[in-house]
């Protein structure tokens, strides 16, 4: 999918055969296994990886995920987007992405923190503040990022934070971190509302996923006036026709570990969720949920991609022949994690800590700005939102190689 995207780009941009070479194919594809000691006292062996798709505009960063369907070529992909990510939000750095095949849910606390640490230590001579800077990603979270600073810590000798961002704030993490993804995937729900001419407050969304992305765009989504009518998770969806009350919802997660079950809601079937009226549908957990089959059903407005890789290429061109959805793509709607991750990790350099207000309002200017920047693209030069995003994250890479010579 993101090969395809990404032909389809460099032909529109007109691409030479050469730079389209340079662009397309990862710099580094690192895959390790790793012994862990499971708490039965067995050994079992995990498989992980980390693509660095290109080091040209500075250290690689992207995200670390678990998640039992993790493979190298979803990695390399995901790798790949974060690249057009950075260069789209003009971030100096490369994209990369990690991963390991595992199932997070049913493994200890123990267990996650052998095989992360275990995994750090396969990958240090790959890894540094320079080269390589993870984050968490589906199934990570600052827990894994503070086994890492500490496992990359203790062989440095010294406390490095600048290795991961991401951190709990008490090992220099960013305030506003946690919740930035999300939080940027309202700001340009909202946005996008507006350049639409829509009212904001009084809206209504659907959001699949409440993890990290999901619950803090539900938030800031509520916190804007809009009415959140579904949600869903892995173990199921919940509707509430005039909106769900999403702090209580929080506090049910908080004890069931899931959505179901939620007082005041109604269950609905999570593939239906996905095509009920609403101005916002927000998929903020898997990938490829939007396909040729349900993208003519959606009855949205807004299509805001929190989740990477949401929408196929057979969905696109459904949504590309309908013209009714403004679809605001994965590699601008979800940037908000990765502009938070960047200003964590030039707080770590300056040994210093911004406030949340400085940091959400920092990376408001910024989103507002990419945002702009895409639609008035898509505007000038008659394409979709994704085709105008990547045009300028792709071209950004490709003018970059081009000035940095032949060998860079
Ligand atoms: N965490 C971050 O800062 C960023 C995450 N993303 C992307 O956002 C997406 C979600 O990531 P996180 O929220 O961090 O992960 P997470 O692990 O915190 O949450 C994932 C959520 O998706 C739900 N889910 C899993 N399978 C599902 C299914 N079949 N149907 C409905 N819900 C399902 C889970 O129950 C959970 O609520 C991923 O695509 C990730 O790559 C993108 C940018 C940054
Ligand atoms: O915060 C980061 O460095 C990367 C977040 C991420 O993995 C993503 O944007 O997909």
């Amino acid at each position: 999918m993101a090969a395809a995207q990404f032909d389809r780009v460099a032909d529109f941009l007109n691409l030479n055969d050469e730079l389209r070479e340079r662009c397309k194919w990862p710099k580094r594809l690192i895959s390790v296994t790793m012994p862990v000691k499971l708490d039965s006292g067995e050994v079992k062996v995990f498989f992980g990886h980390r693509v660095q798709h290109h080091l040209t505009r500075g250290p690689v960063k992207g995200g670390l995920r678990y998640h039992p369907a993790v493979d190298l070529g979803e990695v390399a992909a995901l790798a790949m987007w974060m690249n057009w990510k950075c260069a789209l939000m003009d971030l100096p750095y490369g994209g990369g992405k990690g991963g390991i095949t595992c199932d997070p849910r049913s493994m200890s606390i123990g267990e996650l923190e052998r095989l992360t640490r275990r995994f750090t230590m396969e990958i240090l001579p790959f890894i540094g503040p320079e080269i390589d800077v993870m984050a968490p990603d589906m199934g990570t979270n600052e827990q894994t990022m503070a086994w890492i600073t500490d496992t990359y810590s203790t062989h440095a000798g010294y406390l490095v934070p600048s290795i991961v961002t991401g951190k709990p704030l008490g090992l220099q993490g960013s305030a506003g971190r946690a919740q930035a993804t999300g939080h940027g995937v309202a700001f340009l729900a909202s946005s996008a509302l507006h350049k639409n001419n829509l009212p904001v407050e009084g809206a209504s969304a659907v959001i699949q996923g409440f993890g990290n992305v999901g619950s803090h765009t539900a938030y800031t989504l509520a916190s804007y006036g809009v009415k959140i009518r579904g949600i869903s998770d892995v173990q199921g969806a919940i509707w509430h026709d005039r909106g769900l009350d999403v702090h209580a919802l929080r506090e049910h997660v908080a004890k069931t570990g899931t959505v179901v079950g939620f007082a005041n809601a109604e269950p609905i079937d999570p593939d239906q969720l996905l095509c009920q009226p609403c101005d916002v549908l927000a998929p903020c957990a898997l990938d490829r949920v939007i396909t040729g089959d349900n993208a003519g059903k959606l009855q949205c407005k807004i299509l805001a991609e929190g989740a990477n890789g949401p929408t196929t290429p057979e969905a696109d061109a459904v949504l590309d022949q309908r013209g009714d959805i403004h679809v605001i793509p994965d590699i601008l709607c979800n940037a908000g994690g990765v502009t938070v991750s960047y200003f964590e990790w030039v707080q770590n350099f300056q040994h210093f800590q911004w406030t949340e207000r400085e940091v959400l309002s920092k990376l408001e200017t910024m989103l507002q700005r990419s945002f702009e920047k895409v639609t008035s693209f898509a505007a000038r030069q008659g394409v979709s939102q994704r085709v105008a995003a990547q045009s300028i994250a792709i071209k950004t890479v490709a003018d970059a190689k081009a000035q940095r010579g032949m060998f860079p």
